[in-house]
């Protein structure tokens, strides 16, 4: 680093994120960090922000990004997001000595090992603590702490986002209005798709895969299901049923497609008993399973400023007294996201007779077995919501009925399938 041990940081993005890393050196005071450069568009109105008051006086603010990559600046902060231009800049950056520290999941999912190759050749840090669960050191926490175990399935809620709006539904509220609101509060992505879509948080399951269980995989291929469908209706019947609604994300061996591994990001129904029920508002919570040290498990805040913050300055704490993590080979490996659970099934119909046994025909084509049917009672005829469960079965079997069943004249919206997590499946294999 730079003289009498100065680490002197090159700020890109001042948004939610930037704009908190900004107000946590300030008022840590950390004596070996220092603020020297901030990036941004529209620089003029970041400038006359408020939160520009944490910023030091003699830092340099620029819309030319030049100025921090031919800067004396020894880390790019990236907290812009998005893969171009931030990933061309971070390779220039890293090229050119610099280290990087990046809260940017989607860029490090997606081109995470060259990315880290191009810092190995020129012997510079890359750092992406706050790319996965914000606050919650599960990214230091697996790779320094758990590289010991072998790491047998990772599971757990990895967006803030989607917990804040689904354990706010669960109360009562609607949808439209709790994601305005995660948006306004800073916790959702520049594009809400990404979060609500399932891309955020497949693109974090994926990063912790590799740095957990050492394989590769493609974001692309990764199962994801949006929770924009989940309606109020079913927190109603999973209440029914001891559960609530969780977007989970789960990534193990796959017990239905030898060497592969099964990835899923989705709305599932979650048993009220298993912790992942107990999460609310932008709270994360990961979930190790070792083949040796058994479960661990993370939690905290998963989303805003401050708590990302936090994982961004102990990424620099870590570049400026020269901390390498540890590094495991890792190996690409296909994905599925079939696996064997029982599932909800939630149809709105006009009622009519012969309904329940053409869904329990259509189930019974593709082998699948009803575990329940569930009508509570107050819905109006012409549009009566009612639930089926199954016993554990392929998913692709239940899309398979799902899809004939959508095609049903009394249908008035395509039926909603979640899986049904099952706390301690002994479905999942262990080495
Ligand atoms: N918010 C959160 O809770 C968390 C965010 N992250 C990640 O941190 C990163 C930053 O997120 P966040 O702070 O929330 O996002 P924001 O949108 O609040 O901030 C991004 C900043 O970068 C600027 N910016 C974006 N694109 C460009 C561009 N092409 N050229 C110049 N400036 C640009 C934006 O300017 P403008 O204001 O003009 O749009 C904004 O100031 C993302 O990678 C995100 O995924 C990670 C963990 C948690
Ligand atoms: N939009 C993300 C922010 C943190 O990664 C989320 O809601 O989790």
């Amino acid at each position: 680093m730079t003289t009498q041990n100065i680490t002197k940081i090159a700020l890109v993005g001042f948004g939610t994120v930037g704009s908190s890393v900004a107000k946590l050196l300030h008022t840590l005071n950390l004596p070996n960090l220092r603020l020297t450069h901030i990036y941004n568009r529209g620089i003029a109105g970041k400038r006359g922000s408020a939160e520009a008051a944490f910023v030091p006086a003699d830092a340099i603010w620029t819309e030319d990004i030049e100025d921090l990559l031919t800067s004396d600046a020894d880390v790019i902060v990236e907290l812009m997001g998005g893969l171009d231009p931030a990933g061309p800049w971070i390779e220039r950056a890293l090229a050119s000595g610099k280290s990087v520290v990046t809260a940017n999941k989607q860029l490090i999912a997606y081109q995470g090992p060259a990315l880290l190759a191009k810092a190995a050749a020129t012997n510079v840090h890359l750092l992406h603590g706050a790319a996965v669960a914000g606050g919650v050191p599960v990214i230091p926490g697996i790779t320094q702490g758990l590289g010991g175990d072998q790491i047998t399935r990772i599971s757990g809620i990895l967006n803030g986002t989607c917990n804040f709006i689904l354990s706010k539904m669960e109360a009562g509220a609607r949808y439209s209005e709790v994601l305005a609101e995660a948006q306004s509060l800073g916790y959702a992505e520049s594009d809400p798709t990404a979060d609500v879509g399932g891309f955020d948080a497949r693109a974090k399951l994926c990063i912790l895969a590799r740095i957990g269980m050492h394989v590769e995989l493609d974001p692309e291929q990764v199962a994801t299901q949006t929770i924009a469908l989940v309606d109020a209706v079913d927190f109603a019947y999973a209440k029914e049923l001891g559960c609530t609604i969780r977007q989970v994300s789960r990534v193990q061996l796959s017990s239905t497609s030898p060497d592969s591994m099964y990835a899923r990001v989705a709305p599932m129904l979650v048993p009220r008993e298993s912790p992942i029920a107990w999460s609310h508002g932008t709270q994360n919570m990961v979930v190790t399973t070792g083949r040796f040290g058994g479960d661990v498990v993370f939690s905290g805040h998963g989303a805003g400023g401050e708590a990302t913050a936090v994982a961004v300055l102990s990424d620099l704490l870590a570049v400026s007294q020269n901390s390498r993590p540890v590094a495991f080979p890792v190996t690409p490996r296909p994905v599925t996201g079939d696996s064997v659970a029982p599932h909800y099934l939630r149809f709105i119909v006009d009622d009519k007779p012969g309904i329940v046994s053409a869904i329990a025909g259509a189930l019974s084509k593709v082998g699948a077995n009803i575990d329940s049917i569930i009508q509570r009672p107050g819905y109006p005829k012409n549009r009566l919501a009612f639930v089926v469960t199954t016993e554990p079965c392929l998913t692709s079997t239940i899309a398979e009925a799902v899809e004939s069943m959508g095609k049903m004249d009394c249908m008035l919206e395509p039926p909603l399938s979640l899986q049904i997590l099952v706390i301690d499946d002994k479905d999942e294999p262990t080495a």
